[in-house]
């Protein structure tokens, strides 16, 4: 079966460095996809790879049909690929509206439609980015992604930071874009469980390889493979050391 994203045997890295190794990925559209691992095991390396921005040593990506694997990244977000990355790119000097306006590519994202499934937004529509929270910036990053149109959102780390009342709010509008607009995404996180709940499929890399795919539902029950693969929840402390382990 096609997907809307499809990769093949992908190789790719930094220079010299290979980190993605040898990586195939199917994503039907209107999926969510959890892309989890733990640290400095190639989550973000793929995700900028998607978007072109690493060096490709082999292998194919597809994206609706087309054959995207030597696009560059400008081309990549004008044929639907929209990437929030880490560093929330956002313009800190432009106002929220301002940073929208300037992006407004499409007929299907505007701003009203921004600030309804932001209303944090519109609240602060003549602010300047520096001014925002953490929170305020990942959305307006969010909503800058989308008023490209994208048909693929990638999301990496977006609830890095930030207090749970706002990640509740942001994995809300998350789902929302999924489950209600149809559209298809691939969510980066450390903490797997969080995230679970929201995703269709998820993958866990290792070594920028997949060692572990699953349905969401499913990885969420198999304590085994978390823990095999994920920075789980740290076990309680204990609360006195036994005798015999004291030097
Ligand atoms: N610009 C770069 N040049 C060379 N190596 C890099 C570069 N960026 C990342 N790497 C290396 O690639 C590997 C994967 O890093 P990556 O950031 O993709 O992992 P990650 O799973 O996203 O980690 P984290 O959860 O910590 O963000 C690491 O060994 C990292 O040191």
């Amino acid at each position: 079966m096609s997907g809307l994203l499809e990769i093949d045997d992908l190789v790719a890295g930094y220079r010299e460095a290979v980190v993605i190794n040898g990586l195939s990925l199917r994503l039907a559209d209107g999926k969510a996809l959890a892309l989890l691992g733990r640290n400095g095991t190639g989550k973000t390396t793929l995700i900028d790879t998607i978007m072109g921005l690493t060096r490709h040593v082999s292998g194919r990506i597809r994206f609706k049909g087309e054959d995207i694997t030597h696009l560059p990244p400008e081309k990549r977000a004008a044929i639907g690929i929209g990437w929030v990355p880490q560093e929330r790119n956002i313009f800190r000097s432009l106002t929220v509206e301002e940073n929208l306006t300037v992006v407004q590519r499409g007929t299907a994202w505007t701003v009203a439609r921004a600030y309804a499934l932001f209303p944090r937004l519109g609240e602060r529509r003549r602010n300047l980015g520096n001014q925002l929270s953490g929170g305020e910036q990942q959305m307006l990053a969010v909503a800058r992604a989308l008023m490209l149109d994208p048909d693929l959102l990638l999301l990496d780390e977006p609830l890095e930071g930030l207090a749970p009342i706002i990640v509740d709010e942001l994995l809300a509008a998350i789902a929302q874009l999924n489950r209600e607009d149809g559209l298809t995404t691939i969510l980066v996180e450390q903490k797997a469980r969080k995230i679970l709940p929201f995703t269709d499929e998820a993958i866990i890399l290792d070594r920028g390889a997949i060692v572990h795919a699953a349905r969401s539902e499913a990885l969420l029950a198999d304590e085994t493979a978390m823990s095999a693969h994920l920075a789980v929840a740290e076990r309680p402390a204990r609360s006195r050391r036994s005798p015999a382990s004291r030097n």
